[in-house]
């Protein structure tokens, strides 16, 4: 038989036990009483002991709450109880004095004697509400807390403070039951025991969590928990309680706009960094809006207008490199990607001014793996600067397309329309020009960092590779449609982006209403974020992950992946918050390979390539190399 009330679900033996504990105390007090002189006064003093013997198994479980329906019913039950003989001391106090409540207020002061009707009133609130609602809302769990504060400082204040005897050893196991309490709570908290029906994961330390954890290495920290803990896992970072969700299916259940937003849920630093506003701060209709204006930029014709600057840059650094013929190629490539990325956004040539704009975006990115304080002279000081510098750079930039139009990303995207024919105004076009800077960037000179590193360790991909370079665009400058020739070149970026650790993970979400995932409580106002890099290394769907394998993209295999499953650039459609740039970067793959192919060949001298810790990890040494021209009679002998 069960005791139905509201949705709450209490039974017989629940409510037996406990009532059968209130009747047996509350009947002892009042026998102990008649045995004293002043029958009400000690009927009003032991009711009040009564009251205390319930309340601390009460305020033990509330400390202790969970998902238990059972903790949770016995947690009401003695709270109700302890209410009632709370309301039994109250009563012969008020007896006391067979006057009035007034009298009571002047025999044992003010202050106490209103403190106990308030007690008694907000109790009684919270016990209606308890029972008659299921509501959890946050001022009902706010003013619970508060009531119970409330009532164990009562409780205490009235054991301990001129007690002796019973009274004060009820006082003592009631601070030790609270304190107790207390630090199992934090203890299972601390340990992700705090509820059974979270995700499995750890919190770290008090208020910093796992972040020095991500931030130490940020693609070990993904992976070591995926392996520890499976495809969903709780932790801590940036202050703040998150869901990681690594996996076709758990990245697709990430992608569900129902549940989750990325409106405001990414670290403030971050968000500051990026000027507050740009596609990955934003979310529904605006990101709709801005996300169909920006995608304009990334069409084959837009493509078309930015191979001739890709080929100018790449023609000018390799003739730098022919005579340099032994460097380090990755400052090397930094060069090139900021004189690409100037070229873009702000109609700049290669050489030493794009190279300067490129030592102001190393400052701002610096800022993203920086403590968060803004002192001018710190790290992240000096990314607030760079990023403001970079601001001004895109104004002047704007006023200068518009004199003098350009066939650049820039000069696309002042013209370009939405849908519904809006554009972007200055102030936006500006904070997405900065956000395009910080992602083009990085994603340039690592994309083409590993193209080289890849091709001089693999000769018999880089020999195909070379094959077809000679056989589909062996000589000219080249367009989007030769490019779509290039079949193997694709299957290689692809795979560059597969294998290597780029992104560990995609912005930050934030969920939006509570929801369930592989019976899990994903619980509202968490953050979450999706694990990139760990889901394309799930042996089940890629077999031998950590082998390079650029025929795991042939067309039918490609197609015959599940959903979300090759996610270097996010997931989910075009107009999501995929990356608008995960074209552009096949097609800069393919040109720069091109014009490596087409005539220069290279080796990589003894040296550490063992990948570093950074946001981007590198080769440890820079990624020393030999280079120089390729002829048929050297046979990819650098010369
Ligand atoms: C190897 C190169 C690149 C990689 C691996 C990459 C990866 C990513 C990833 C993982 C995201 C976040 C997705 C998410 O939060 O769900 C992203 C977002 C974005 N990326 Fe890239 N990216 C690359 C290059 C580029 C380039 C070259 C551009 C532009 C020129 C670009 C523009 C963007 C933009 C605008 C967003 C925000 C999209 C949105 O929130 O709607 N990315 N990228």
């Amino acid at each position: 038989m069960e005791i139905v009330k509201s949705k709450k679900k209490i039974s017989l033996a629940e409510f037996a036990n406990t009532f059968f504990a209130f009747g047996i105390i509350l009947i002892a007090a009042l026998l102990a009483a008649e045995l004293k002189p002043n029958l009400n006064l000690h009927r009003a003093i032991y009711s009040f002991l009564a009251s205390s013997v319930l309340f601390i198994p009460a305020i033990y479980l509330y400390i202790l709450h969970g998902k238990s329906a059972n903790k949770n019913n016995y947690w009401l039950l003695l709270w109700i109880f302890s209410f009632l003989a709370y309301l039994v001391h109250l009563f012969y106090k008020v007896l006391l004095v067979p006057d009035n409540i007034k009298a009571t207020f002047a025999i044992h002061g003010t202050a106490i004697t209103a403190s106990e009707l308030v007690l008694a009133l907000w109790w009684g609130l919270d016990i209606s509400l308890a029972w008659f609602s299921d509501s959890s809302a946050t001022w009902i769990e706010k003013q619970r807390i508060g009531v119970h504060i409330y009532a164990g400082l009562s409780f205490l204040v009235g054991t301990l403070i001129g007690q002796q005897g019973f009274a004060r050893i009820l006082g003592i196991i009631l601070a030790i039951a609270i304190l107790l309490s207390l630090l199992v709570r934090y203890h299972n908290t601390r340990n992700g025991r705090d509820s059974e029906d979270l995700p499995p994961g750890s919190y770290g330390l008090p208020l910093i969590g796992e972040t020095i954890a991500l931030a130490w290495d940020n693609h070990q920290f993904y992976r070591q928990r995926f392996q520890k803990y499976g495809s969903v896992f709780k932790t801590h970072l940036f202050g703040k309680p998150v869901i990681a969700f690594i996996g076709p299916e758990a990245f697709t259940f990430f992608l569900n706009q129902e549940y989750f937003t990325r409106a405001k849920a990414n670290p403030q630093p971050i968000q500051e960094l990026l000027d507050w506003e740009s596609l990955p701060l934003l979310d529904g209709s605006e990101h709709r809006r801005r996300k169909k204006i920006i995608l304009e930029a990334f069409t084959p014709q837009a493509f078309d207008k930015y191979i001739p600057l890709i080929e100018q840059t790449a023609t000018y650094y390799l003739e730098r490199w022919e005579q340099l013929s032994s460097f380090a190629w990755i400052p090397e490539y930094r060069k090139l990607s900021a004189s690409l990325t100037n070229a873009l956004f702000t109609g700049g040539s290669p050489g030493p001014e794009s190279e300067a704009v490129g030592e102001i975006i190393e400052t701002f990115l610096k800022g993203f793996t920086s403590i968060p304080i803004n002192l001018r002279w710190n790290a992240y000081g000096k990314a607030l600067q760079s990023r403001d510098k970079l601001l001004a750079l895109i104004d002047k930039a704007i006023v200068q397309h518009r004199q003098q139009p350009q066939s650049d990303m820039l000069g696309l995207l002042l013209t370009v329309r939405g849908e519904d024919g809006s554009t972007l105004t200055d102030e936006q076009l500006r904070r997405e020009v900065l956000h395009l800077f910080f992602a083009a960037y990085g994603g340039i000179y690592i994309s083409l960092t590993y193209l080289s590193l890849t091709l001089a360790q693999h000769p018999e991909i880089m020999s195909r590779a070379r094959q077809e370079v000679n056989q589909y665009a062996p000589s000219g400058s080249l367009n989007f449609a030769q490019l779509q020739n290039l079949v193997y070149l694709k299957q290689i970026a692809y795979e560059l982006r597969r294998f290597y650790p780029i992104n560990a993970a995609t912005f930050f979400g934030l969920v939006k209403k509570e929801t369930q995932f592989q019976n899990f409580r994903i619980p509202q106002s968490w953050g979450a974020v999706g694990g990139i890099h760990t889901t394309m290394h799930i042996p089940q769907i890629f077999p031998e992950p950590e082998s390079f394998q650029p025929c795991r993209f042939a067309t039918e295999k490609f197609a015959s992946l599940p959903e979300n499953s090759y996610v270097p650039h996010g997931g989910g459609a075009r107009e999501s918050h995929r990356c608008p740039g995960e074209d552009l970067i096949t097609v800069l793959i393919k040109v720069m390979a091109v014009h490596l192919l087409r005539r220069y060949n290279w080796e990589l001298p003894p040296q550490n390539l063992e990948l570093n810790r950074n946001l981007f990890p590198i080769p440890r040494d820079d990624l020393k190399v030999k280079f120089g021209t390729y002829t048929e009679n050297t046979k990819q002998k650098v010369s």
